[in-house]
């Protein structure tokens, strides 16, 4: 079984297969995204109940700009919807909710109630709950960058004291006890990052599964935890 002290402290999950899972069924894709937008939710509850500390959700990514106007402009609503209306049980649950991503492009509708969510939930004690929206790995890196050039430019910083921890605390996922994911899921099967977290995963346990996330539950998120508890993690160290 789960045994609590090895519970990994923060959780990513790249979300993906929502799609397949309405085409395997007939269904027009926004079932697809509706379908796991409601695994999101009871995902994010299980792993709150389960004493993790940080779980952080890929939703949307940079390149998920180039899809059909109507799937994006569903996609829009229905982060709309994730967070006024599930919010509610996130902040049941104590969560703090904070979004990761270029919030720039978004529909000026959801940056406002991101900041209305960020700001109503930011004091509370419980999970801290990462939404990624138009959100990349290199865009991270990127924007960390800048604001560590401004600072060198600005005399704040000098070039010489950069070092890792300079970017771990200009990194989106900065100013958290956990910015680093412990492990990182990744549903339907396949195989690669797509420009999710790059940094922060440098020693993160990858799990792969083949189910769609639609289709991911609460008895398939305990087997996951239960892999990454059963590894043994070496960071490179030479401990066998
Ligand atoms: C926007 C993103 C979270 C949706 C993930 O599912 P998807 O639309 O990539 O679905 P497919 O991989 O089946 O095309
Ligand atoms: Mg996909």
């Amino acid at each position: 079984g789960l045994k609590r002290e090895l519970m990994p402290k923060h959780v990513a999950i790249i979300m993906d297969g929502n799609r397949r899972w309405a085409k395997n069924r007939g269904l027009p894709v926004q079932l697809g995204h509706k379908a796991g937008e409601e695994v999101m939710k009871r995902i994010a509850v299980k792993c709150s109940e389960l004493g993790v500390k940080v779980l952080t959700v890929f939703a949307f990514s940079t390149e998920n700009w180039v899809r059909p106007q109507e799937e994006v402009g569903f996609l829009m609503k229905l982060f709309e919807q994730v967070i006024q209306t599930d919010f509610n049980d996130f902040i049941r649950h104590d969560m703090q909710i904070s979004i990761i991503g270029d919030k720039s492009r978004l529909p000026k509708s959801l940056q406002s109630l991101i900041t209305t969510a960020e700001e109503s939930s930011k004091s509370n004690k419980g999970m801290r709950l990462f939404i990624a929206l138009n959100y990349s790995g290199r865009y991270d890196i990127t924007q960390a960058t800048k604001k560590i050039a401004s600072k060198v430019r600005d005399g704040i910083l000098s070039a010489q004291d950069i070092d890792e921890g300079t970017f771990d605390q200009h990194l989106e996922t900065s100013k958290i006890d956990f910015p680093n994911p412990d492990l990182l899921i990744r549903t339907s099967g396949e195989l690669r990052l797509s420009n999710f977290m790059l940094w922060q995963i440098a020693y993160t346990e990858l799990l792969f599964v083949e189910k769609l996330f639609p289709e991911f539950n609460e008895g398939d998120l305990l087997e996951a935890l239960r892999s990454f508890q059963r590894r043994q993690r070496r960071y490179g160290g030479t401990q066998v």
